[in-house]
């Protein structure tokens, strides 16, 4: 049975002649973890930016399960703000103790409590990426959109913050879009991977979220001969 949080029908993007998405159509299931893939200038970025309401589509139409659904966005710089504490970018610099107690509580889940009066620069990568996602937390999302949030980080930060970012979608159960450049992410990460590729979405399948290592890289392997496959070759971007 069907419990679609999102779903895109026959989506199409243009920007002037440049047709970035062409008819696509899917869901995301309510707790379900859903990664998209693909080569750069497929159209991951402008499907999470519709699916976040930042744009409108061309053609086609996005049903939200409810209106005014709750809706955060983790971009890969995490939109800090650098003049603020780690408490204030999370409380937005708020004087309500209500706000405040919740901001300490999503820095305790987050496992930053100890950095609370530090200014983001004297934080490392993986504890930027951290205030970023409470930041995102802050406003208890029911959809939660990752645009490659891990991409700046060293390979042992990149791996503690996917499984981090999995278990707090897990206990939160999240509703969770995830985009990424990296298969393995998207198959360690994901119950299901998407694969974009030139505007379409290609080719979809199970992902290997919580499952062993040789899982992971099947999944991965089948993903990557997806997005290399030459029939499709994606045409560079200008
Ligand atoms: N605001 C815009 N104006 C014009 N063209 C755009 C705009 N945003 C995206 N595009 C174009 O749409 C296409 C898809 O871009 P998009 O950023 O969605 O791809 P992507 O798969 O997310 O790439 P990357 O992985 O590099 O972020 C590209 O050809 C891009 O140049």
């Amino acid at each position: 049975m069907s419990n679609a949080l999102v779903t895109l029908d026959h989506i199409d993007k243009q920007y002037g002649d440049n047709h970035a998405l062409k008819d696509v159509s899917f869901d995301i299931q309510q707790g379900e973890f859903v990664a998209l893939v693909g080569m750069s200038g497929g159209g991951k970025s402008t499907l999470l930016r519709l699916i976040a309401q930042l744009e409108q589509p061309s053609a086609g139409t996005i049903t939200y399960s409810q209106p005014n659904l709750v809706t955060r966005v983790m971009f890969q710089d995490g939109r800090l703000l650098p003049w603020m504490t780690t408490l204030q970018n999370v409380s937005f610099n708020s004087h309500d103790a209500k706000v405040k107690a919740r901001a300490q509580a999503t820095l305790d889940a987050v496992g930053l409590s100890d950095f609370a009066a530090q200014y983001p620069a004297a934080l490392s990568g993986g504890q930027k990426q951290r205030l970023a996602l409470a930041r995102a937390l802050m406003a208890d999302p029911q959809l939660l959109l990752l645009d490659e949030p891990l991409g700046a980080l060293d390979a042992l930060t990149r791996r503690n913050m996917q499984a981090f970012i999995t278990q707090i979608c897990d206990e939160k159960h999240l509703t969770t879009l995830l985009i990424t450049h990296d298969v393995d992410e998207a198959a360690r990460m994901a119950d299901r991977v998407i694969v974009v590729k030139s505007g379409r979405n290609v080719y979809e399948t199970k992902g290997a979220k919580g499952q062993d290592a040789e899982t992971v890289a099947r999944v991965a392997e089948e993903v990557l001969e997806v997005i290399l496959a030459p029939e499709q070759a994606v045409t560079a971007r200008a």
